[in-house]
């Protein structure tokens, strides 16, 4: 939120509106914040609250709005001086509440720049909950830093590989979480020590020196293709979730996108998105892979991904009406986004995967809805492209025998495949060992699927967690496995494991 852009009006009387409204959000939004908390955190919480009403506090930047400078610039620059004052305090607790004003100003300004709604993370925190779910972590602003602790859930869920994704830390399946109390949490390692003593720190501090180190050192590998220790090349593409992980990152480091979630158009809360709505944002990823290619998945709601108005509760969720199923059933809704991806394919090399197939008929009804959805967009004379259609290979079925669909490329979704094939559900913590995308059923039903795509001369790639886990990439690509896709994040560190390799 700190660094979220906003559109200035121009108009000094708008910017001290727009101000005054931001400040009484946040004062608004920790009170209600503050009456459901106690303790200490009750007691720091009442103290922001009466910072955000005193009229002192903002007094610097109603007079620099005043004087043209924008809302977000006025509110930053009088903080910056009030927090470099606390800062520099002898009194250790006036220095303490440095972090306070931090925590206003950033509230404020996600007031100011619209990402109001998302609870800001403030730097060091760790949120302890018994359960997180993937909407309730995209709904929270993890930009300044922070971790989470679960006394539930597991590695595999959907919220893990979420934080993954966005390097948050997370340890799950604690049991109990460490309420109120100061801890470290080592995401690497899966452990929360709590109230340390000052040689844990310090070990802890030099582990963190020593991994920021090798991510360095693994920069080195971010820029260049990929390849392993003989010169094989590996595609390195990415995944992401949704379009707001493309702000700021080079195309260039990677060999497209092999997996676009779609699910966060439909997680926005206002409804089932219509097609212009799709098209925009389709549009906008495949044009910043400049030309690479561009794999976008279509909805893959149910299981752990329930959409309000679309899915239904079921007693077995990833057994039930999830992926292709539901968008089957559901064709009104399956052709809008169909249509919008056609249209979009002519901004860029768009490729469409259809997730959770399990019998070639899906492919063949979801092809014959692209098909006639690109009829339409013809008839109407709006500009369009047919994108090839392949599918995601994640139900065991459809990895036994690939072969037997015609798709123009095969993805391994080796989260579910896993789960699938060890019938160990990915959100449980109780059953996590089970889930290990490293079992050799689930490395033959991967192999079986490389070799699959070799025998029809189309594409295999790999979109699941696994080929981000270093440990695991020499057996992915002893398969003949010979492209990933992972998040951003984890980009440079595979392809210097692949170099490895
Ligand atoms: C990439 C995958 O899909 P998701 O994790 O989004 O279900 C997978 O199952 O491996």
């Amino acid at each position: 939120a700190a660094t979220a852009a906003r559109a200035a009006t121009g108009d000094p009387a708008r910017e001290a509106g727009d101000l005054r409204a931001a400040l009484a959000a946040a004062a608004a939004e920790i009170t209600a914040l503050a009456e459901r908390s106690d303790g200490e955190a009750a007691d720091i919480l009442a103290f922001q609250v009466a910072m955000l009403e005193d009229a002192a506090l903002a007094e610097g930047a109603f007079h620099a709005i005043e004087a043209g400078i924008p809302a977000d610039h006025a509110w930053r620059q009088a903080l910056a001086a009030e927090i470099e004052g606390y800062e520099a305090a002898e009194d250790e607790y006036f220095r303490a509440r440095a972090a306070d004003l931090v925590d206003i100003r950033d509230r404020v300004l996600a007031h100011l720049t619209g990402t109001a709604g998302l609870d800001v993370v403030p730097r060091g925190a760790i949120l302890a909950a018994e359960d997180l779910t993937p909407s309730r972590f995209l709904a929270t602003d993890w930009s300044a830093g922070g971790a989470v602790v679960l006394a539930g859930g597991s590695p595999s869920s959907h919220v893990a590989m979420l934080a993954r994704a966005r390097g948050v830390p997370m340890v799950v399946a604690l049991g109990e979480t460490p309420a109120g109390r100061v801890a470290l949490v080592d995401g690497d390692r899966g452990v929360v020590v709590v109230e340390p003593g000052p040689q844990t720190r310090q070990a802890f501090e030099g582990r963190m020196e020593e991994a920021a180190a090798a991510g360095a050192a693994a920069l080195a590998f971010r820029d260049r293709p990929a390849a392993m220790a003989d010169g094989t090349p590996v595609s390195v593409l990415i995944n992401i979730a949704e379009p707001a992980e493309l702000d700021g990152l080079d195309p260039a480091i990677c060999d497209g996108i092999g997996l676009v979630r779609t699910e966060f158009l439909f997680h926005a809360g206002r409804g089932l998105p219509d097609e212009e709505a799709q098209l925009a944002v389709y549009a906008r990823i495949a044009a910043w892979a400049r030309g690479r290619p561009v794999t976008i998945r279509t909805l893959d709601a149910g299981g752990d991904k329930p959409i309000a108005g679309l899915t239904v509760q079921e007693a077995n969720p990833f057994l039930g009406l999830r992926g292709i199923r539901l968008s089957l059933t559901r064709p009104e809704v399956f052709r809008v986004q169909l249509r919008a991806l056609a249209r979009a394919a002519v901004h860029g090399n768009v490729k469409v995967m259809l997730p959770m197939v399990a019998v070639p008929a899906e492919l063949e009804r979801a092809g014959a809805l692209l098909d006639e959805a690109v009829a339409d967009l013809k008839a109407a004379g709006l500009p369009h492209a047919r994108p090839p259609l392949g599918i995601m290979v994640e139900v065991p079925a459809a990895a036994i025998s690939a072969t037997r669909f015609p798709a123009a490329f095969y993805s391994i979704g080796s989260n579910d495949l896993t789960q699938y094939t060890m019938a160990a559900a990915r959100d449980l913590g109780a059953v996590a060992e089970l889930n290990d995308a490293g079992d050799p059923a689930v490395l033959a039903l991967i192999a079986s699927t490389v070799a699959a795509g070799a025998a029809r001369g189309v594409e295999v790639s790999l979109c699941g967690d696994a080929g981000a886990d270093l440990s695991l990439l020499p057996k992915l690509l002893a398969t003949g496995l010979r492209a990933v896709s992972v998040a951003p994040v984890a980009v440079a560190r595979v392809k210097a494991a692949i170099a490895r390799c």
